[in-house]
């Protein structure tokens, strides 16, 4: 096979991956990925080759420090806010909130707090400029649980992790792609077909039940170090959250924070409508892969899936959740 079919192109972008890596993904199991480039099985989860070899290089070379914070969400669950919400929290000490200079106003959230696999990614040149030496260190990922690096497991470092109901998050990234295969001008995958994908759990990071399901377990085994956020109730009260993932990360509001605001200036910082609007994310890039900031901003709402779904795949949709979630008392807000 030649190596420019083997890393494969996707729509939103591709290293190349090394030898190893490239012959790790011809023992792999295969299949076509939303944007209809390939994405192969590893340890029960499906990933594109940049970030297989992403997760094979962080496991081999990141050691978590424990005052460590990782930001760890299923793709188009809320990535970006809780990156934003999470390092407005950990930093005010550093960089005032309010301030017109902090750096929530002029960079996009995955360039402040680097997804893992990135910047741990073996071809990644600029991989040292993605790791920051404040302390605590926020790292994002969306390896699952089961696959995460030994050193976050063993070490006493934070995870918060937040997932979405399906059908948004099913929605939300359907449209991304769709979004960049017309920037590209390619024609992605059908719809059904991306929904067919999606219910047989095979997509990026997917199956997406067994992610959700191995934090959520995971979160009430260990609760001290996983906390569980889910995007519904963050929407619905962000103030509220804001203040417990404060807590749960050991850096908690003080009285005269409180009663300066600070939640409520945070909750306002990171608001969809005010991110969206940054010049940054209007006219920026994410420098991971290239694509444009605005594409990780469209419409930051709870149930827009209803728009899109027929009654025969909402029923599809409910039966799945019922199947895969029942017993777990996780359920998900729809609208
Ligand atoms: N600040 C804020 N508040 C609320 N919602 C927000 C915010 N920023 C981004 N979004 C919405 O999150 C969806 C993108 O998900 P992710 O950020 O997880 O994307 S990614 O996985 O990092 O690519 C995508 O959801 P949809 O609008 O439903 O597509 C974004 O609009």
């Amino acid at each position: 096979m030649e190596k420019s079919q083997k890393a494969s192109q996707s729509l939103v972008g591709e290293f190349g991956v090394s030898d190893e890596i490239e012959e790790l993904l011809l023992t792999l199991p295969r299949d076509k990925s939303f944007d209809g480039s390939s994405i192969y099985q590893y340890e029960g989860a499906w990933y594109r080759p940049v970030f297989l070899a992403g997760l094979i290089s962080s496991r081999k070379h990141f050691q978590a420090k424990d005052s460590d914070v990782i930001v760890i969400t299923f793709l188009k669950s809320g990535t970006t806010w809780l990156k934003a919400l999470t390092y407005a929290i950990v930093s005010r000490s550093h960089h005032a909130i309010f301030d017109s200079n902090s750096p929530l106003l002029t960079k996009n959230s995955h360039d402040l707090v680097p997804f893992l696999d990135f910047a741990y990614y073996p071809n990644n040149n600029n991989s040292s400029e993605h790791i920051s030496t404040d302390e605590p260190r926020i790292f994002g990922t969306h390896i699952p649980y089961s696959s995460l690096p030994d050193s976050i497991k063993n070490s006493d470092c934070r995870i918060v992790y937040m997932c979405r109901n399906p059908f948004d998050q099913f929605i939300s990234h359907w449209k991304f792609l769709e979004n960049l295969a017309q920037e590209q001008n390619v024609q992605p995958i059908s719809f059904e077909e991306a929904f067919e994908l999606f219910c047989k759990g095979i997509h990026s990071f997917g199956p997406f039940w067994e992610h959700v399901l191995g934090y959520w377990k995971a979160s009430l085994e260990n609760p001290r170090k996983i906390l569980f956020f889910k995007y519904e109730d963050v929407k619905e009260d962000t103030s509220f959250h804001v203040n417990k993932l404060a807590d749960f990360l050991g850096c908690p509001f003080s009285d005269v924070e409180k009663s300066r605001g600070v939640i409520e200036e945070i909750v306002k910082l990171c608001n969809f409508d005010n991110m969206k609007d940054l010049e940054v994310n209007k006219t920026g890039r994410f420098r991971g892969t290239g694509i444009k900031n605005s594409n990780f901003f469209r419409k930051g709402k709870v149930g827009g899936w209803t728009d899109y779904f027929t009654p025969s795949m909402s029923e599809r949709m409910n039966k799945l959740i019922e199947e895969k979630f029942s017993g777990s008392d996780l359920t998900f807000e729809m609208s």
